[in-house]
């Protein structure tokens, strides 16, 4: 497996990806963002300016490491011609699997097989994403959360075949982005944290959804009485409603009962595309869920 890590590929430019490039910017490394176009780049890179002006407003990062880090990231369509110069590769395009595996796919065939590939997905089994994938030993989940520059925990999830190898990459990796991380040993959809996130925000939709309390209620109890930092409703607006729906219908599927169904008004919501802060409102009229950077 690489021993130095130089260029980090990071494809998917939605809010992790984004999110994702700018942590490992800042880690000192040298990134190429990819997505399918010049316009969702160009919104990504503004995410990324967005974030770090507010981290040098609120005195967390100096003037000139900003700088330096938006200087480090640079932007492309070119998947494959940008997956042969990578040291290492984080995927946070959209939770599908099948576009995951048509990506590692094309992953196993660009990339110098020393190349670690990382996947950011929220809850697909890490060994069936690397399937297709040449050398599959080299595939490892690697769960940020959102958004990114903020939320130092990072769970690293073992697939069936993840090598020792892969491992310690991903640790000197995180590590050198001053992260701290959590070990998912066995490769089960959703791993540590969105089982139990997944569990709370869907009863916490329920309970809206069947009239019993308002989103600020709700939310309001996590906070208050459990001491959350945010609501499991305001999480859900951060994440993404359609992402939501995806994570919670696939985990449903799979185990079974009613513990990650998610409610009606989820799937309805997302019909209206509110999708939350990505698209001004969800449960939330305006994003003012959002976590004040
Ligand atoms: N939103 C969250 O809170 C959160 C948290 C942890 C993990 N995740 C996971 O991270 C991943 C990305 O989520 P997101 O919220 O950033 O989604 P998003 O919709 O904001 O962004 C996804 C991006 O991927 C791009 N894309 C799709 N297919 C592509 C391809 N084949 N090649 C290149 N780019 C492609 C899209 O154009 C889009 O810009 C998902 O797997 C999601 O489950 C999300």
């Amino acid at each position: 497996m690489s021993a130095e890590i130089r260029e980090v590929l990071v494809v998917g430019a939605g809010l992790m990806g984004s999110g994702i490039a700018q942590v490992a910017a800042q880690g000192g490394f040298q990134v190429t963002l990819v997505d399918t176009g010049e316009e969702v780049l160009a919104r990504g890179l503004a995410r990324i300016e967005d974030s770090l002006t507010r981290l040098v407003r609120s005195g967390r990062l100096g003037e000139v490491a900003a700088a330096d880090a938006r200087a480090r990231i640079g932007t492309t369509t070119d998947l494959v011609e940008a997956a042969r110069g990578a040291d290492l590769v984080i995927e946070a395009i959209v939770e599908d699997l099948d576009a995951k595996q048509a990506l590692f796919a094309k992953l196993g065939d660009s990339c110098r097989p020393d190349v670690v590939l990382a996947t950011n997905t929220s809850q697909f089994q890490i060994s069936r994403i690397a399937e297709p994938c040449e050398r599959p030993e080299r595939v490892i989940g690697v769960h940020f959360s959102n958004p990114p520059p903020l939320m130092t925990l990072v769970e690293v999830i073992l697939g069936d075949h993840t090598s020792e190898a892969a491992l310690e990459v991903t640790r000197e990796f995180l590590a050198a982005c001053d992260r701290e991380i959590v070990l998912c040993r066995k490769d089960v959809p959703g791993f540590i944290s969105n089982r139990l996130s997944t569990a709370l925000c869907m009863e916490a939709a329920r309970l809206v959804d069947e009239g019993i309390a308002t989103p600020e209620d709700v939310d309001k109890v996590a906070r208050l009485m459990y001491g959350h930092k945010m609501g499991p409703i305001a999480t859900l607006d951060l994440a993404g409603l359609d992402t939501a729906l995806r994570v919670s219908t696939a985990l449903s599927e799979h185990y079974g009962g009613d513990r990650f169904t998610p409610p009606p008004i989820l799937a309805q919501l997302v019909e209206q595309s509110r999708y939350g802060n990505k698209s001004g409102a969800g449960f939330y009229e305006n994003g003012s869920s959002q976590l004040a950077v």
